[in-house]
């Protein structure tokens, strides 16, 4: 097991004095950090003034209270889509449970009508946690891709792309189960990449995320407190023709308090078509993927459940 160091942490702070102001040199400093973490590892984490403790402890707590609710009720969460709605114990993540809950930038009312199906009278709490985080981590989403578009020096109409990228919101939360009294450990979410463009996960205090590095170590990752570990996922991978890494990660529990997450994954607008621009590509770098729509991709991983180089099998010239 190698150190965690090997994982950027990116302080975005104010009240430790950054300035991610357009044009500033901090925001300059902060995208060259970015392009940099997403080119070596696929990840970083962040500090960030977006999450305070009340927040954080509220929401953890009422995520708890949602999955001790009857399995009847959890089962209402029904969305035919692959890996959306409730699931629990399933082929992908046979130990732990998980409510995907889709909601557009524009409307949250999803998160509404979910926290009053979970709670027929209510719970107009958990339901203003969710959505602030949720808003948070989009925001903080956005302002990662286009540090990153500036970073590379690419013209501004890519800031609308990257807008496209990260057009509509999926929120997960998860619940993983204890490891068996007779295992000290348990790979409870399977070696896989993120679909999406990029993820934002937050955990309560138990840790149990590990990135796979680039010399095929293992690596675990402690999100800070007040913060995320930001992922690439393989949207990004193909929008930047495989310069930026898609990390490959899973979740091993280990000890006995169950480990709960908040993720937020952006995902390209409807029919987008993914095509990284024209920069990406040059005689050193030949074009590595075809173009493609993100719902064929992800139809694609879900009828092959395939996981390794998915999107070489799927995309790959
Ligand atoms: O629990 C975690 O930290 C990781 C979750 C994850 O990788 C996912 O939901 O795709
Ligand atoms: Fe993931």
């Amino acid at each position: 097991m190698t150190i965690e160091s090997e994982i950027p942490i990116l302080d975005l702070r104010r009240s430790s004095g950054v300035n991610l102001e357009e044009g500033s040199d901090g925001r300059k400093e902060m995208g060259n950090k970015v392009r940099e973490a997403f080119e070596t590892h696929g990840c970083f984490l962040i500090r960030c003034d977006e999450i305070p403790k009340e927040l954080r402890a509220g929401l953890f707590g009422n995520i708890k209270s949602l999955f001790d609710l009857p399995e009847e009720t959890k089962k209402k969460l029904y969305n035919p889509k692959p890996y959306r709605g409730y699931t629990s114990k399933s082929r992908v993540i046979p130990h732990s449970e998980s409510f995907g809950i889709d909601n557009s930038p524009k409307a949250d009312t999803t998160l509404e009508e979910f926290t009053n199906l979970m709670w027929p009278e209510g719970n107009p709490t958990f339901c203003e946690e969710l959505r602030s985080m949720t808003s948070k981590a989009r925001e903080l989403s956005v302002l990662i891709l286009k540090m990153l578009v500036e970073s590379l020096g690419l013209p501004e109409q890519y800031k609308l792309d990257v807008e496209d990228l990260n057009n509509y919101n999926d929120t997960r939360v998860t619940r993983y189960q204890l490891p068996p009294d007779t295992k000290e450990t348990e790979i409870a979410l399977t070696l896989h990449t993120d679909k999406g463009t990029l993820a934002l996960i937050c955990e309560n205090d138990v840790q149990g995320l590990q990135v796979l590095s680039k010399t095929g170590n293992y690596v675990d990752v402690k999100i800070p407190y007040d913060g995320f570990v930001v992922i690439v996922g393989d949207i990004l991978k193909a929008w930047s023709n495989g310069r930026f890494q898609a990390a490959p990660h899973r979740v091993v529990t280990k000890g006995d308090k169950e480990r709960l997450v908040f993720v937020l994954f952006s995902v390209p607008k409807q029919n987008m078509l993914i095509k990284g621009p024209s920069e990406f590509v040059d005689d050193d770098h030949p074009l590595r993927y075809r173009s493609f729509h993100y719902d064929e991709f992800v139809d694609y991983h879900y009828t092959t459940s395939t996981e390794e180089s998915v999107l070489e099998k799927f995309a790959g010239i």
